[in-house]
């Protein structure tokens, strides 16, 4: 599992750590880790360290004091080193002297015509970016706002210092200028930032180097993201005993006269959710036979089909007479349900706390704004915020789809699916995740792993779609993410 933990904890883990080593030690730790990493991006590029040109951006805090110790560790190995200090009289003491030890030169950006600094940072192959790390509060100020915005026109490759200057390492978010990394170099612990969106975007590639914090973090991490291989094992997988009802049967309300493709995509996702046999309920069911015979189908409501593991519904119910009914039905039932969707218009937290059976809600972020009485924006703006906040308020599961799709439950950590991809802003392709996460919950997985795993396996079936993939094409492709899983 990748974790990330919050600054105040990582601060807390760094501080026990510090008593135990010498003076400095921990911050040597993180600036070999971050020459090492930048010594591979300039060769990379250059083929050889020796006469390569590295700028390193230099804050007043510890950030800047590891930029200035990596920088002084490639001066020694023949990188011609520039820092720009960005506070002359506040840099880091010993980092600032090792550089110039090394036969690094140092800048004071106040003192420096833009025309030179244009120059300088033209002739480079690299920029460190070590303005602000985990202590930094809100988006750049004005100097290093003007700096990283020169930066980003010389079109230099920047490595960040644990986070990109600028980013809220807490929530992800961004609330003003920021200098974008191709290369995110985290010490000690990942922070949620450089999971979630819209930081996220901002981070690159992200490395995260073990400094010696782990045995000090607590076990419980703040955010967190299932690797493949432990989405893998929690894949239901039938046994010699099972039939079709033991497998679980998913319950599918979906799909209206004017939408029938929904229920069509819903069920197409479910019957590759681990799933026995899905049974769909609704006007829909002529479509959904006609593309997967397999289905048992009626024209009625949740109450009137047959005994089901869990119920999925919401997409396409679009302006069916009978949208009401259905979702009070489907809420009234007394198995797992996933509400997606249509089923989420107007939906009361009172009726979803009061059920008896656990329940998973899977919103985009205009459905989540809807729900928290929010503009779309804000929602977007501050990910990690809405869903925990929608995950209390109506005492569920919920899923927020979108750049990164993140999975909350009413306390515990965070979420994170990190296979998601652009790609999958396709019409459909929602349907499709609501089919599979209610899938696997009727095949038996508890709501947080049926929406992570869902998740999981749906971007990676897009990722394996000919692109671009369609929500069909999605559909297809998820056997064979399956049949790779479970080899
Ligand atoms: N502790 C450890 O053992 C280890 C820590 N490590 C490293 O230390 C880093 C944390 O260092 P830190 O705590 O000194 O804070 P840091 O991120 O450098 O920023 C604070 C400075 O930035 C300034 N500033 C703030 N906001 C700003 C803005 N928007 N725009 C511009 N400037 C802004 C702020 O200025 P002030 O508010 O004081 O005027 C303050 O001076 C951590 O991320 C990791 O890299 C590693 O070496 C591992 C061992
Ligand atoms: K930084």
């Amino acid at each position: 599992m990748r974790t990330a933990y919050r600054v105040e904890t990582v601060r807390a883990a760094e501080r026990a750590l510090l008593d135990r080593l010498p003076e400095g030690a921990l911050m040597d730790r993180a600036a070999a880790a971050l020459a090492a990493a930048c010594a591979g991006a300039l060769r990379a590029r250059r083929g050889r360290l020796a006469g390569a040109r590295l700028v390193a951006l230099v804050g007043s805090g510890d950030n800047g004091g590891d930029a200035l110790l990596a920088a002084a560790r490639l001066a020694r190995r023949g990188v011609g080193v520039t820092a720009v200090l960005l506070a002359p009289d506040r840099a880091h003491p010993r980092g600032l002297a090792a550089l110039r030890a090394a036969g690094g030169r140092a800048w004071a950006l106040a003192d420096t015509a833009p025309g030179a600094l244009d120059a300088l940072l033209g002739r480079a192959g690299l920029v460190l970016d070590g303005i602000t790390g985990i202590g930094g509060r809100g988006g750049l100020r004005p100097a290093a706002a003007e700096l990283a915005e020169r930066v980003e026109a010389a079109g230099v490759p920047v490595v960040a210092v644990d986070l990109p200057s600028g980013v809220d390492a807490d929530s992800g978010r961004v609330e003003g200028p920021v200098l974008p990394a191709a290369l995110t170099v985290a010490f000690g612990a990942l922070k949620p930032g450089l999971l979630v969106d819209p930081a996220r975007g901002h981070a690159g590639e992200v490395r995260l180097v073990d400094i010696g914090l782990g045995p000090l973090l607590p076990a419980e991490p703040d955010v967190a993201a299932f690797t493949t291989a432990e989405v893998a094992a929690l894949l239901p997988r039938p046994t010699g005993e099972s039939d079709k009802y033991r497998r679980g049967v998913l319950g599918v309300a979906a799909g209206s006269p004017r939408y029938p493709g929904a229920a069509v995509l819903t069920v197409g996702g479910a019957l590759r959710g681990g799933v026995g046999a899905v049974r769909y309920a609704g006007p829909a069911g002529d479509a959904v036979i006609a593309r997967h015979p397999e289905t048992l189908v009626s024209r009625g409501t949740p109450a009137e089909a047959g005994r089901v593991q869990a119920w999925a519904a919401g997409p396409g119910l679009g302006d069916d007479p009978r949208r009401e009914r259905i979702v009070a039905e489907a809420l009234a039932a007394d198995v797992p349900l996933l509400l997606d969707a249509d089923a989420l218009a107007g939906l009361d937290p009172a009726r979803v706390r009061a059920r008896s059976a656990p329940t998973l809600l899977t919103p985009h972020a205009g459905e989540a704004a809807a729900l928290l009485g929010t503009e779309r924006e804000r929602v977007e703006a501050r990910r990690l915020a809405s869903v925990r906040e929608l995950a209390e308020r109506f005492g569920a599961t919920v899923l927020l789809k979108g750049s990164t799709t993140l999975i909350a439950d009413p306390s515990g950590p965070v979420l994170v699916n990190e296979t998601g991809t652009p790609w999958l802003a396709t019409a459909g392709s929602g349907d499709v995740l609501t089919g599979l996460a209610g899938g696997l919950l009727a095949a038996g997985l508890a709501p947080r792993e049926a929406a992570a795993v869902g998740a999981h396996l749906h971007g990676l079936a897009a990722r394996e779609a000919a692109p671009p993939p369609s929500a069909t094409t999605v559909t297809e492709a998820l056997p064979r993410v399956w049949r790779r899983l479970l080899a």
